[in-house]
């Protein structure tokens, strides 16, 4: 018996498995993880390489199937829909952040940004003052010319922040954000996004070993061989 999802979570998984392959060779990816996130929380997900953290992350956000479980974004099932609803779900309610940036090296950091919302075909006026907002919240309202080599480490990430939440989506997905910055850095981006999840009212969930990230968690849990502990 599966349980429902609590009215208020932004996101949440319940029994969720993903297995690769089949037989012995079979690996175990994910092992019956349920959690919830609530709106304006950050939920560090902490565990060693090769627990299932990106796996986690895949299936929270719909770029994965889990082989057993459900997961909902809001009140919307995502393992109930037809692969082309999921797409646009994703699209609509969650945005991503990478350990490498992700940012597309021909495109300014406002066209980097603005990515998101060509997807979602919103109107170019809309599109431009979105931007210019974004950026400006991650402090480089004065960097939106620049491509991503004219960028540091830090300002490549907060460019890749402002992409995530421009187009205001339900949840922050992010995969290692820090992995690539020097400490300094990372405390300042992790400041950063540890106060736009508070005031944009975004569910996240961030995947870490750094003891920094972990510190300004609002709640931690622990995967380990795909099962939370
Ligand atoms: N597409 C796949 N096919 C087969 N096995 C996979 C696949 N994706 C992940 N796995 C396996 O599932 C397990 C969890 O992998 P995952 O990438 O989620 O771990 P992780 O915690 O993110 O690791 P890291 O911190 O190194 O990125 C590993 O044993 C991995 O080899």
């Amino acid at each position: 018996m599966t349980a429902a999802p609590s009215t208020t979570a932004a996101l949440a998984a319940r029994e969720v498995t993903r297995t690769f392959g089949t037989g012995p060779g079979a690996v175990h990816g994910l092992r019956g993880v349920s959690l919830t996130v609530d709106p304006g929380e950050l939920l560090v997900v902490r565990g060693p390489s090769g627990s299932g953290k990106t796996t986690l992350l895949n299936v929270l956000g719909g770029l994965d199937a889990p082989s057993s479980g459900r997961v909902w974004l809001g009140a919307r099932e995502l393992t109930a829909m037809r692969p082309d609803e999921v797409i646009a779900v994703r699209r609509e309610e969650v945005g991503y952040v990478f350990q490498a940036f992700g940012l597309l090296p021909v495109l300014s950091a406002a066209e980097n940004v603005e990515v998101p919302l060509r997807l979602r075909r919103t109107a170019p006026r809309e599109r431009a003052r979105r931007v210019a907002e974004a950026l400006d919240r991650v402090g480089l309202a004065d960097h939106a010319a620049q491509r991503p080599y004219e960028l540091s480490g830090g300002q490549q990430q907060r460019v890749g922040i402002a992409r995530a939440l421009v187009a205001a989506p339900r949840v922050l997905l992010a995969d290692e954000p820090t992995g690539q910055l020097d400490s300094a850095t990372a405390r300042r981006v992790m400041d950063l996004l540890r106060e736009l999840v508070h005031t944009e009212r975004v569910a996240a969930v961030v995947t870490t070993h750094d003891p920094e990230l972990v510190a300004r968690a609002d709640r931690v849990v622990d995967l380990h061989d795909g099962e939370l502990v």
